[in-house]
C-alpha cells in the first residue's frame, strides 16, 4: 500500500533522537538551528530522479536514500566543510509502497548517522510521474577556510582521491551483467550504490591556505573543466597516473579510462594545491590512510583540459562527462 495520509507518513519518518541539541526540527513551519559566528554556512541540494539516477534493477530503496544524502555530503566535503543537517523533498508515485518509502529513509538515516547529520525537515507530495527525491544539506566551515573552484594557479599539482571509474563500472555490471557477473563484482556495485563522501579529506584540505576543490559527480574531465574555467587556467593530466581499482581493471580494462574520465558518480575529491604544500598533504594522507594521487599540473590558459596519452602525446579532451540533456 502506498502512502494513505501525508501527515501520518511524516510522523513515521521523524527521527526519534537527534545528534544536535537546541534544534527546532520536523514539526513546525520551518527548521531553526543556531549558527556559530566563527563559521560560514554551507548549503547545497541534489535531486535523484527515477529512470535518470536509478532504476528498480540498479538501486534498492535503501540505496536511493543513502546515495541521495551521500551526494550532498560530497558537495559539503568539496567545500572543506562539516555536514550538519538535511531536508528531504519527496514526490511519490502511487505504485511505491509505504514500506519501500520507509526503506529510503532507512538509507538516508544510515548515511546521516555516519556523519552526525540530523533530518530537520522536508516536503511530501504525490505525483503522477516517477519518484523524485531532493535532498538539501547544510554544513559549516571555519570562516576563511572554504575551498573554492577558483583557487587554482599555474604550477599547482592536480590531485584526486581514491580510484575513478568504479561507479560507472558498477552501473555497467548492474545493467549488463548476469547474476554471476554481479556476484563477482560486488565492490563495483557497492561503489555505485553506496558511495563514501570524502569528508575527512575535505577537512584536511581546509587546513591549507590555497586549495581548489570539486567532487566527482559528473566525471573527472567535467570537474577539471569547472576548476579550469573558474580559475582561468588549463589542466594537464597524465593518463598513466589515473588511479583505478583492481576490481575495475579486472572487470573491464578497455573501458576503465573512459569511465574514469567521463563516468561520474565516484564522489572522490579532485583539486589543486601548490607544489610546496603537495608534499605535506601527501604525507598527511599517507598517515591517515587516505589514497591520494598526483595526476598532473596546472598551466596558464583558460578552461581547457589536456591529457597525456600512454604514447606520451598531449591531447585536448573534448568529451566532457555526464550532462542531463545529452543522454
Ligand atoms: N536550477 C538551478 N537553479 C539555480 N542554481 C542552480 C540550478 N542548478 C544548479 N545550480 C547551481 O549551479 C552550480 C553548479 O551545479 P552542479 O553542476 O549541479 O553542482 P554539483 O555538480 O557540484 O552538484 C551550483 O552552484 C548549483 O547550486
Ligand atoms: C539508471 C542510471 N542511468 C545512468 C546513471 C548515470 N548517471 C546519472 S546522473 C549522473 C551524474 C551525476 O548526477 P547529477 O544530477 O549531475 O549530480 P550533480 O552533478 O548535480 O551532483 C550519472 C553518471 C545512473 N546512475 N543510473
Ligand atoms: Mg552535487
Ligand atoms: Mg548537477
Ligand atoms: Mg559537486
Amino acid at each position: 500500500m502506498s502512502v494513505r495520509d501525508e501527515f501520518d507518513f511524516i510522523k513515521k519518518v521523524q527521527p526519534a533522537t537527534l545528534h544536535h541539541s537546541g534544534l527546532i526540527g520536523i514539526g513546525d513551519d520551518a527548521a531553526i538551528f543556531s549558527v556559530d559566528a566563527r563559521f560560514e554556512q554551507i548549503v547545497c541540494v541534489d535531486t535523484m530522479v527515477e529512470d535518470k539516477h536509478f532504476l528498480p534493477t540498479t538501486m534498492s530503496p535503501y540505496h536511493i536514500g543513502y546515495k541521495a544524502l551521500a551526494a550532498n555530503i560530497s558537495d559539503i566535503a568539496a567545500m572543506g566543510g562539516i555536514p550538519q543537517y538535511y531536508l528531504v523533498s519527496i514526490s511519490i508515485p502511487s505504485n511505491w509502497k509505504e514500506s519501500e518509502l520507509l526503506e529510503i529513509y532507512d538509507g538516508l538515516k544510515k548515511a546521516g548517522d555516519e556523519y552526525k547529520m540530523d533530518l530537520i525537515g522536508g516536503d511530501t507530495t504525490s505525483t503522477h510521474s516517477k519518484l523524485v527525491i531532493s535532498v538539501t544539506a547544510i554544513g559549516k566551515v571555519e570562516a576563511g577556510r572554504r575551498l573554492l573552484r577558483s583557487n587554482a594557479e599555474e604550477g599547482d599539482v592536480v590531485f584526486v582521491s581514491g580510484t575513478l571509474g568504479d561507479a560507472q563500472g558498477g552501473l555497467d555490471v548492474l545493467l549488463e551483467g548476469n547474476k554471476e557477473v554481479q556476484g563477482q563484482n560486488s565492490y563495483l556495485i557497492r561503489r555505485h550504490q553506496t558511495p563514501t563522501p570524502r569528508v575527512t579529506l575535505g577537512r584536511i584540505l581546509s587546513q591549507f591556505t590555497r586549495v581548489s576543490l570539486n567532487d566527482v559527480s559528473d566525471g573527472l574531465v567535467s570537474e577539471l573543466k569547472e576548476i579550469s574555467n573558474a580559475s582561468n587556467v588549463n589542466m594537464v593530466i597524465d593518463s598513466e597516473t589515473i588511479p583505478y581499482s583492481r576490481a575495475l581493471l579486472e572487470y573491464n580494462n578497455e573501458k576503465a579510462l573512459k569511465w574514469a574520465l567521463t563516468g561520474g558518480e565516484d564522489f572522490e575529491l579532485v583539486g589543486t594545491i601548490s607544489k610546496e604544500n603537495w608534499k605535506q598533504l601527501s604525507a598527511i594522507c599517507e598517515k591517515e590512510n587516505i589514497p591520494l594521487s598526483n595526476i598532473g599540473y596546472v598551466q596558464r590558459g583558460k578552461g581547457k583540459v589536456y591529457i597525456r596519452n600512454k604514447n606520451g602525446e598531449l591531447e585536448e579532451v573534448s568529451d566532457s562527462g555526464y550532462n542531463h540533456f545529452f543522454s
